[in-house]
């Protein structure tokens, strides 16, 4: 784990949210709301009866120590593997049998532990591709006007995600962390209301972790992400409340400062059984 050492040890033991339930009722402001959400592979259920609710421009955090599930969540948030228990609504709606693609067609995006992107092209390309992939006019390559916007798109992610000083080198000569920079780029097309970013500081140096805490912290205001960060320091500081899993069930929600003084939890970032 990165940064257990960041965690002080508690100024006292306290209980934080309850685990049990989405902590409120039902808003149409809540951009993501889990009820009961179980993923079982066979014997094993991964992800286990949790329960959460995002509310629309909320930036969350899911911790969890390595196994806790928290990929398996996003994935059936995705619908990359849906749930076997449970549903998942988005904005109001419920998604939970829909594809993988009707989600990302309602604003949904992810980002992945490794990448996808295409080496050979360049910079602007994949942003180019992104933004050609999620809109409406994808198939409509020769339309002038369709293809201005789309430029004017890619141009604007460039500069949002602090790469239009080298959009036209080639990904295979990029540093690891503004790869890592372009794939937030490509989740941002297509203007999404909600981002699940698995790990985006995974490998990236000190000043490329200051360069990702700057992105993350400048998302706008309207947008809801959920991040699963190992770095404690980065997720921490970029979100207004956190969720901890622990053997694939939702352990508490906290803000950071509950969830980084809580006494469960340290023991569990430890490595220690609760
Ligand atoms: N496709 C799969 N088939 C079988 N078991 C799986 C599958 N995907 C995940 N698991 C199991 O589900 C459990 C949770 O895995 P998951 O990857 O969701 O944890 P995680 O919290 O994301 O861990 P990490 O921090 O290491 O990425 C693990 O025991 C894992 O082996």
């Amino acid at each position: 784990m990165a940064s257990i050492s960041t965690l002080r040890p508690p100024a006292r033991a306290h209980t934080v949210g309850a685990p049990a339930g989405p902590a409120r009722p039902l808003a149409s402001s809540d951009a993501l709301v889990l009820e009961g959400v179980t993923r079982s592979f066979g014997a094993l259920r991964a992800v286990d009866d949790v329960s959460l609710v995002v509310a629309a421009g909320e930036k969350r955090a899911i911790l969890g120590a390595n196994g806790a599930g928290k990929t398996t969540l996003f994935n059936a948030i995705t619908g990359d593997f849906p749930p076997t228990a449970g549903t998942i609504r988005f904005f109001g709606e419920d998604v939970t049998e829909l594809s993988p693609f009707e989600r990302i067609r309602k604003g949904l995006r992810r980002t992945y532990q490794s990448s996808l992107l295409f080496r050979d092209l360049s910079v602007r390309d994949n942003l180019f591709l992104a933004v050609r992939g999620v809109s409406n006019n994808r198939y409509s390559f020769l339309r002038p006007s369709a293809r201005h916007a789309s430029r004017a798109a890619t141009q604007d992610l460039l500069e949002r995600v602090r790469l239009a000083h080298i959009a036209d080198e080639p990904v295979s000569s990029l540093a690891h962390g503004q790869q890592r920079q372009l794939e937030i780029g490509m989740a941002l097309a297509g203007a999404p209301r909600l981002i699940l970013f698995d790990e985006p500081a995974a490998g990236l140096s000190p000043a490329e972790r200051r360069e990702l805490v700057l992105l993350l912290t400048s998302m706008p205001a309207h947008m809801s992400f959920v991040l699963i960060e190992h770095d404690l320091d980065i997720a921490l500081r970029v979100v207004e409340k956190v969720t901890v899993m622990h053997n694939g069930r939702v352990l508490k929600h906290g803000t950071p400062s509950e969830i980084e003084n809580d006494a469960q939890v340290q023991a569990i970032y430890m490595g220690g059984k609760h």
